[in-house]
């Protein structure tokens, strides 16, 4: 059973919080808004009920992991890599690329164009055990290609010159683009992206499902909390919170002028959803002049960093505070310097206590200095959670394109910066 609550209370009931009136001014739009999602039922809304990716995913996964592959490099960026890398940062072990703990091969993602990180996964695996999955949904972006290529060549460096070909996998369209192409030539193992799903909607298709099953994570329990999350949808419609919320969000920055909102995940384990999060949000959003600039921040951390800006500074943000009510781990303070007031006090505590009153003094702060803030409380970082979390962003998103009266589901700003690196590197016809 999914554990996942929002908590609006601090948007409502602070000096400055949203009134009941605009709520209720904007319902019918927001109804007519989630309505038109349920039943639009774009590709997104259709994963979590959708079997056929996950069989093909894990039938994959099996094959990587019985074959004794010691690395599996995922190669992808934006929604080709950051929603697998928030599932894994969220439920694997944090040096999981050191400590695999749930048995199966290290997990290793080439995301960035960066020579610094991808020379430091060269110098880590070790290419005769090594599985590469490229992932890109049009089959051609630059970064990843790249990326490929070089992998590639140090796979095929170590196994010959066609062993690369029994150790790679091609998530990609499965009718078109160039992988597509080289897929087809060389007979890789292909995965398919679903060609009604956008890349930052794609946790849930073999974008996601693949690597976590290689990971060993329960790929089928994150499907089951995000059909949890659809169901209720459903149910509720508009009353639905993640649905609400995207009335509130939408309100605070076109009624409050709050045009940033930051998502302070009080987990570690979470910062990777965040920046899950921020594509998702930004690239959906922000079109026509409009749209809120999503931020990802982490507690305790950034109390220590940015909550001066959020209390003091410009009142332009809402704070959405995530946190988990039971960490899988927690670690006692043991005793010692009890003479010293400033030190003696924590011993007999623990490190997830002091997390967790530390979010709290943080939400308390925030809402008695009249600072709109959030809550997203989940019970336990488990797969249902995570991806009941994530289908109920992105539903919220989806409804707030609706209210921005925006398509969530394109980027044509992105293309402009693509075709001048195309042509600085010499691709033909550009
Ligand atoms: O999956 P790909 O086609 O490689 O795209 C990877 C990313 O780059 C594009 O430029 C878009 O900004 C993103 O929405 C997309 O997720």
């Amino acid at each position: 059973m999914a554990d996942v609550t929002f908590d609006y209370r601090n948007l409502l009931e602070v000096e400055g919080g949203l009134e009941e009136r605009e709520l209720q001014k904007l319902s019918p739009r927001l109804g007519e808004a989630v309505d038109g999602l349920l039943d639009e039922q774009p590709g997104f809304m259709r994963l979590p009920r959708t079997r056929e990716y996950l069989e093909a995913s894990l039938e994959v996964a099996e094959k990587i992991r019985s074959s004794g592959a010691t690395d599996f490099v995922h190669v992808g960026i934006g929604g080709s890599a950051l929603g697998p890398m928030a599932l894994h940062r969220a439920l694997n072990h944090p040096f999981y690329n050191l400590l695999p703990d749930r048995g199966g091969p290290r997990l290793h993602f080439a995301e960035n164009a960066d020579p610094m990180t991808l020379s430091g996964i060269l110098d880590v695996i070790d290419p005769k055990g090594t599985w590469v999955n490229v992932v890109t949904k049009s089959g051609s972006t630059a970064e990843t290609m790249a990326n490929f290529l070089v992998i590639r060549g140090a796979l095929a460096e170590a196994l010959g010159d066609f062993g690369y070909q029994a150790r790679t996998v091609a998530t990609t369209d499965p009718e078109k683009g160039f992988l597509k192409r080289i897929a087809d030539r060389e007979d890789l193992v292909t995965l398919p992206i679903p060609q009604e799903v956008g890349g930052r909607f794609s946790v849930l298709s073999p974008v996601g499902l693949l690597p976590a099953a290689v990971a060993g994570l329960d790929a089928e329990a994150l499907l089951a909390g995000a059909a949890r999350c659809v169901e209720e949808v459903e149910e509720q419609g508009a009353e639905h919170p993640a649905v609400a919320g995207a009335a509130m969000h939408y309100l605070m920055d076109t009624s409050r002028n709050r045009n940033i909102r930051v998502m302070m995940v009080y987990a570690d384990a979470l910062e990777r959803l965040a920046a899950w999060f921020v594509q998702l949000w930004a690239e959906s959003l922000g079109k026509g002049g409009k749209g809120s600039t999503p931020h990802g921040a982490v507690g305790t951390t950034d109390q220590h960093s940015q909550l001066q800006l959020y209390m003091e500074g410009p009142q332009d943000k809402v704070i959405e505070i995530v946190e988990v009510r039971n960490l899988p781990r927690d670690v006692e303070i043991p005793g010692a310097y009890e003479d010293l007031e400033g030190v003696g006090y924590l011993s007999g505590h623990t490190v997830g206590e002091l997390l967790g009153v530390e979010c709290d003094a943080t939400r308390r702060a925030l809402a008695e200095a009249g600072r709109p803030n959030a809550t997203i409380r989940l019970g336990s970082l488990s797969e249902e959670n995570l991806g009941y979390l994530m289908q109920a962003l992105e539903i919220q998103t989806a409804v707030a394109g609706t209210l921005y009266g925006v398509n969530p589901y394109d980027q044509p700003g992105v293309e402009a910066g693509k075709r001048i690196t195309y042509r600085r590197m010499g691709r033909p016809g550009y």
